[in-house]
């Protein structure tokens, strides 16, 4: 058997064999995994018994055999045709022979050759070759320098990449100057498969065997690089992490030897210890285990990981379990509604019944309490009194604007960002389970495509299904149950109807300006005065000044102004005695220009003179009661009614209502409608772009246009509201003690009500009653009776000359 020892350093010798004969029959060595090029060395072991006797038949002649390779490598005892046919005649330089009967040899490749046939069969095979003369090269011949140039940078560059490259190979290349050796020495060390390096040894011409040498070279070149890159890339991510890896156990093992817990294990242990403290129920209590595990596998700096963490903070901190113990004292809740709010009294009874009931039965699943009124009536404040009394926790959130149901109910957790919706925020921040919750501006929910919050909250606030209230965040049922919820609103109209029904309304209405007074001085100026660091003694305003600043600082239903009004006296002297001034200031009428400048309101000066075509209407708005002029007038047209003003469709039908009882009230008191025809009637309803809406305004509506036609002013100081039928009836109306609050401010002295809402007059405020005349009217006959002046000249139906002009102006 011949086998290479291909670790054996291979390399050429140059030796003159010219006066060498080289025979042409000789012994066959059949050898594995090896092609023997000429002029190249090899150590060979040769054990099977045919090869021992073919070397031993060459040393007893001239050392000559003829080495060619095997087809198959496995074959054990290769017959003519497992041999290729072309090989080397090689030549023994030296043998050993060991004690196990194999040869140890060292050959020399010779010559090139081929078997002709097979001379002997027996013991070993003899064959007959012909040698292959290699043809000459003409040098120099350009391409064939490019070619070795090419193999012999290729062949530094795979030896490089191999990591074999020495510094001899270079000088060893350089050095060969026949392109056929140059092949053949390249071939022999480039590790090539059997069958390619056979094919190479087949080229006879030395130029086409180069050339096939370069294409192995440069495919090979191509691998290496490759080969190269990906150990050298995963060499580099290994090693980053291990010596991630390396460093981490580290500094594991310096906190374990310190007795400390290294940062991961910590967190870890930290979030079992919340989980432990958050009591929450079984599915939750599974979940938060089952993302801490997920949490513990996950490298720290994975982006996912804070993913996780974020959710295990918000699982750990919501209270699902911690309330507050309720006490409800109703005396004591009695005591702590009085003591923050002045009067209110329907509202506090109201509220203590429902406090009563929560008592008794504290399992009721009752309704949800709803505040609606004017800003700065004390709404929530209530709420807040409420809270104080039954010893809970309070939260406030605004909902006005939410057109997201995401904000209600949270977003899914797979959203960036992605975080729990404001009830389950509030209900962490406050850190119990069962506070007083607070919802403001339930009547500016918002709803289009981004899913209807209402139903949302619905869900979230309706006692039959809040106990397992599911945030999408969360993804967990939370129970609600135990919340109390309080919303508000400033008008009921815009409530989504399914939420209103499961309401219990509670109606807040502004004040009169003396209780505006006695709140100012019993609560908002002591507030005031401890916010801004100042003692009781060193601000005082007098009475007048209070009123001054009621009536001319401020125009609202509410108190919010008037707060601020104080706060700003407040601020102001604070810094005058900040700066060393001494005190007492002492606010009076005389001397309140200077901490608030000019008035902003003159009440009294809305309208200065009664006018013709100019009536006082009285509107119920979300800011509370106001008066609303109606201007009427005719100019050239061809008799249709313009309306303007931002006003509603009801309000516009109640206009052409209005326009029907003037038409049939000038037929009855002769004024001919023929009149009209080239006349249209315009209706305006000025002050601000605030929409306006609402059939109360039909009576102020006819009663401008019968004063234009008839040329009979209307009194300035009636106000009127009512809705008007064709047939002239007045129908009632709502929000009496707003409108008549809202007359009071205009200055106004006569309201004509409609007379269904008679009965209502005995729950206003006697100052209200003391200070306006109220008339309750059946029909617009008496209206127009108590509205109408004398007539400032002859009732006509054209237009001024001067108002023609000014229309068309415009
Ligand atoms: N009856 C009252 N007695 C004492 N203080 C009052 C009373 N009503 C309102 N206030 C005070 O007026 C201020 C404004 O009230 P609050 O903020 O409760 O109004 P609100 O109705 O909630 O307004 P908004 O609708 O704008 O939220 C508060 O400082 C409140 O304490």
């Amino acid at each position: 058997m011949a086998e290479t020892d291909k670790d054996d350093l291979i390399s050429i010798i140059e030796e003159d064999i010219g006066d060498v004969d080289i025979p042409t029959t000789l012994p066959l060595l059949p050898v594995r995994d090896v092609v023997i090029f000429s002029d190249m060395l090899l150590p060979l072991f040769v054990g099977r018994e045919k090869s021992v006797r073919a070397v031993e038949a060459a040393l007893s002649k001239d050392r000559f055999l003829f080495v060619v390779t095997q087809k198959d490598p496995a074959v054990e005892n290769p017959k003519a045709g497992d041999v290729f046919n072309v090989g080397t005649i090689s030549r023994i330089l030296r043998v050993l022979k060991l004690p196990d009967g194999r040869v140890k040899a060292l050959v020399q490749g010779f010559a090139k050759a081929r078997i002709v046939r097979y001379v002997q069969k027996r013991t070993f095979y003899r064959v007959a070759v012909e040698l292959l003369e290699e043809p000459e090269v003409a040098l120099p011949d350009l391409e064939v320098e490019a070619l070795m140039r090419n193999v012999r940078d290729y062949s530094e560059k795979i030896l490089a990449l191999r990591g074999e490259l020495t510094g001899d190979v270079g000088s060893i290349l350089e050095g060969i100057e026949d392109p056929g050796k140059l092949a053949d020495l390249v071939a022999s060390n480039l590790r090539l498969k059997i069958e390619e390096a056979q094919q190479v040894i087949e080229f006879v011409d030395p130029v086409a065997r180069l050339h096939k040498v370069h294409d192995l070279l440069s495919r090979e070149v191509e691998l290496s690089a490759m080969q190269a890159k990906i150990q050298s890339d995963v060499k580099d991510e290994i090693s980053k992490s291990q010596r991630d890896y390396f460093l981490r156990e580290q500094m594991r093992a310096i906190h374990k030897e310190l007795g400390e817990l290294d940062e991961k294990s910590q967190e870890l242990e930290e979030y079992q210890k919340a989980i432990k403290r958050a009591r929450m129920p079984k599915p939750a209590m599974e979940e938060a285990i089952k993302q801490l595990r997920r949490l513990e596998q996950m490298h720290p700096d994975a982006a996912e990981s804070g993913v996780v963490r974020t959710y295990l903070d918000w699982l750990t901190e919501m209270p699902w379990q911690k309330t507050t113990k309720d006490v409800i004292d109703i005396k004591q809740a009695k005591e702590v509604l009085d003591r923050d709010h002045y009067g209110l009294d329907k509202i506090k009874d109201r509220i203590l019944e429902y406090l009563s009931v929560r008592k008794l039965n504290p399992q009721i699943k009752g309704s949800i309490l709803c505040f609606v009124g004017p800003p700065g009536v004390g709404k929530t404040s209530l709420g807040q009194a409420i809270a104080k009394a039954m010893r809970r926790k309070f939260i406030r959130i605004s909902l006005g604007g939410i057109r997201d149901e995401a904000e209600i109910r949270g977003h899914r957790r797979t959203y960036i960002g992605a975080m729990p919706g404001r009830i389950l925020q509030g209900l962490k921040t406050c850190g119990t389970r069962n506070p007083v919750f607070m919802m403001d501006e339930i009547d500016k929910l918002g709803n289009d495509f981004r899913g209807d919050p209402s139903s949302a909250l619905l869900e979230a606030l309706d006692p039959e299904q809040n106990y397992e209230f599911s945030d999408h965040y969360l993804n967990l049922p939370f129970d609600l149950s135990q919340v109390m919820f309080i919303l508000t609103a400033n008008v009921t109209d815009t409530i989504p109807s399914a939420l209103l029904d499961r309401m219990e309304v509670i109606h807040l209405s502004g004040y009169t300006e003396d209780e505006k007074r006695i709140i100012a001085e019993n609560y908002l100026v002591p507030r005031q005065l401890k916010e801004n660091g100042l003692k009781p003694r060193q601000l005082t305003i007098s009475a007048n000044a209070m009123m001054t600043m009621i009536t001319e600082y401020t125009s609202e239903a509410g108190l919010r102004n008037l707060e601020r009004e104080i706060a700003t006296i407040c601020r102001k002297a604070a810094r005058k005695i900040a700066e060393g001034r001494k005190g007492p200031f002492a606010i009076t009428r005389g001397n309140l220009e200077k901490y608030l400048g000019v008035p902003k309101f003159y009440p009294e000066l809305d309208q200065e003179a009664s006018q013709v075509g100019l009536s006082t209407g009285l509107a119920w708005t979300q800011v509370g009661g106001e008066v609303l002029y109606v201007e009427a007038s005719l100019i050239r047209g061809k008799g249709e009614l313009i309306i303007t003003g931002q006003i509603g469709e009801v309000m516009q039908e109640s206009a052409r209502a209005a326009l029907s009882y003037a038409r049939a009230y000038f037929d009855a008191v002769g004024i001919k409608n023929s009149n009209f025809e080239n006349l249209d009637i315009h209706i305006h309803v000025p002050a601000g772009a605030i929409p306006k809406d609402g059939p109360s305004a039909g009576v102020a509506m006819a009663a401008a246009l019968i004063s234009v036609v008839t040329q009979r002013p209307i009194d300035k100081d009636v106000a009127m509201t009512g809705e008007i039928t064709l047939r002239g009836r007045v129908l009632p109306i709502g929000g009496l003690k707003e409108k008549s609050l809202g007359a009071l401010r205009a200055g106004i002295k006569t309201v004509i009500i409609p007379a269904k809402n008679k009965k209502e007059l005995e729950e206003l405020p006697a100052t209200i009653k003391r200070k306006l005349k109220f008339v309750a009217v059946q029909n617009m006959d008496e209206v127009l009776d108590i509205a109408l002046l004398a007539p400032v000249a002859k009732p006509r139906a054209v237009v001024p000359a001067r108002r023609v002009k000014a229309a068309k102006k415009h």
